[in-house]
């Protein structure tokens, strides 16, 4: 039996890959390579270079291979990018959900573990944000994960496809070994940008926005390490597998950090000096996102040994200063 890993290929993925080996998982992949890169998976893994909306191509791995579970990373994600081009995030994600779960059906494939987002909540009163709390997304992103989030509650109660979305906050950092990473083009994403300005990649980081209602103005995120995460992968389709009820978690540090704050954490553990400018707010942006993932740790066990923002940063350098150009000869 193997476990099936969509979108292997991409940052989160191919960590998620790596990890399953190194645990002698059998493991597939399945990749369009539209934001990932073959370079990040395994050598162990099985891959199928496909897109989880050709139903052809995903019945064709599922009639290979004997699938025991999904670990559902494939999807578009940035929010910026969402709130330009809203139809793209509903028919990538929304639709491929629709696809994945109706061949999982097809062949009695009983388990997913889902990527979901603290966009899914949009801008909260409550902070630490718990799973209670109501989901109002800003921005068709996390509009479109909440849907999918959906969609498989109506498919758990006429199909019996249990599942565990994973809501995760800003997902930092890196295997320690510089050998995966992550790499985007182009790159939007805090950290990734911050670093690539302290190696003089790029002249400045352009802080969006300073005039949010927050303690220095600028954005407040709550940042997880991807290994951290990862391990959460594990432990929630072990509890599915062990045949425990469909839920959701939050996956965060439970701490939050200003974008100013991460410049001078990054400064501090870079040895640079990281120039910035101060730019308008990006669209779809809240202003505070930080989790309360007490219910990961209750019920999953979950203990997050890395989610200390100096050791995200640092290992998040060591992959770029090792690979200025990613994944790039
Ligand atoms: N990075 C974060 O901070 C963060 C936070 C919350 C949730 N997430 C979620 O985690 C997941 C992984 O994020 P990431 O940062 O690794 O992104 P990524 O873009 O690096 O990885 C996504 C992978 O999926 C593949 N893919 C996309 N659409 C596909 C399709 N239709 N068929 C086949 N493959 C497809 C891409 O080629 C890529 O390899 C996403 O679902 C994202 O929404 C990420
Ligand atoms: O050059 C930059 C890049 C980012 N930011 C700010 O830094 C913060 C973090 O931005 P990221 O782009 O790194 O991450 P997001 O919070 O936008 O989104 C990430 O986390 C979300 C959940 O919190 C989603 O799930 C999403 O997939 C994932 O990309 C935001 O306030 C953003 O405005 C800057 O100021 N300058």
């Amino acid at each position: 039996m193997a476990i099936l890993v969509l979108g292997g290929a991409g940052y989160i993925g191919s960590h998620a890959v790596h990890e399953l080996i190194e645990q002698n998982v059998k493991v597939v992949v399945m990749d369009n390579l539209e934001t990932g890169h073959k370079k990040a998976i395994h050598p162990k893994a099985k891959f199928y270079k496909g897109d989880i909306r050709d139903r052809d191509q995903l019945v064709e791995v599922f009639n290979q291979e004997e699938i025991e579970g999904v670990l559902h990373f494939a999807a578009s994600s940035l929010v910026w990018e969402s709130m330009i081009k809203p139809v793209k995030y509903f028919d990538n994600n929304v639709y491929g959900m629709m696809v994945l779960l109706d061949v999982m059906n097809q062949f009695n494939v009983k388990n997913i573990v889902f990527s979901s987002t603290a966009a899914t909540y949009g801008e909260s009163d409550v902070v630490p944000i718990h799973e209670d709390v109501s989901t109002r997304p800003t921005n068709p992103y996390g509009e479109s994960k909440r849907m999918m989030e959906q969609i498989m509650k109506w498919c758990e109660l006429a199909h019996g496809i249990k599942y565990v979305s994973l809501r995760y906050f800003n997902v930092a950092g890196a295997m320690r070994d510089g050998i995966i990473g992550e790499d985007h083009d182009p790159e939007t994403h805090l950290i990734p940008i911050v670093l690539e300005t302290a190696l003089g990649k790029r002249k400045h980081v352009t802080i969006f926005g300073c005039d949010y209602d927050t303690k220095d103005g600028t954005c407040i995120r709550d940042y997880v390490h991807v290994d951290d995460l990862i391990q959460a992968h594990i432990l929630a389709l072990q509890y599915l597998i062990a045949g425990n009820e469909s839920t959701v978690f939050n996956l965060g540090s439970n701490e939050g950090y200003s974008v100013k704050e991460i410049i001078e954490t990054a400064e501090i553990v870079t040895g640079k000096k990281i120039q910035t400018v101060l730019g308008d707010r990006r669209l779809g942006d809240p202003p505070i996102l930080v989790a309360s993932s007490q219910k990961a740790k209750n019920i999953l066990g979950w203990e997050p040994k890395k989610s200390n923002i100096e050791q995200i940063i640092y290992d998040a350098w060591i992959w770029h200063s090792k690979n200025p150009n990613g994944y790039r000869e």
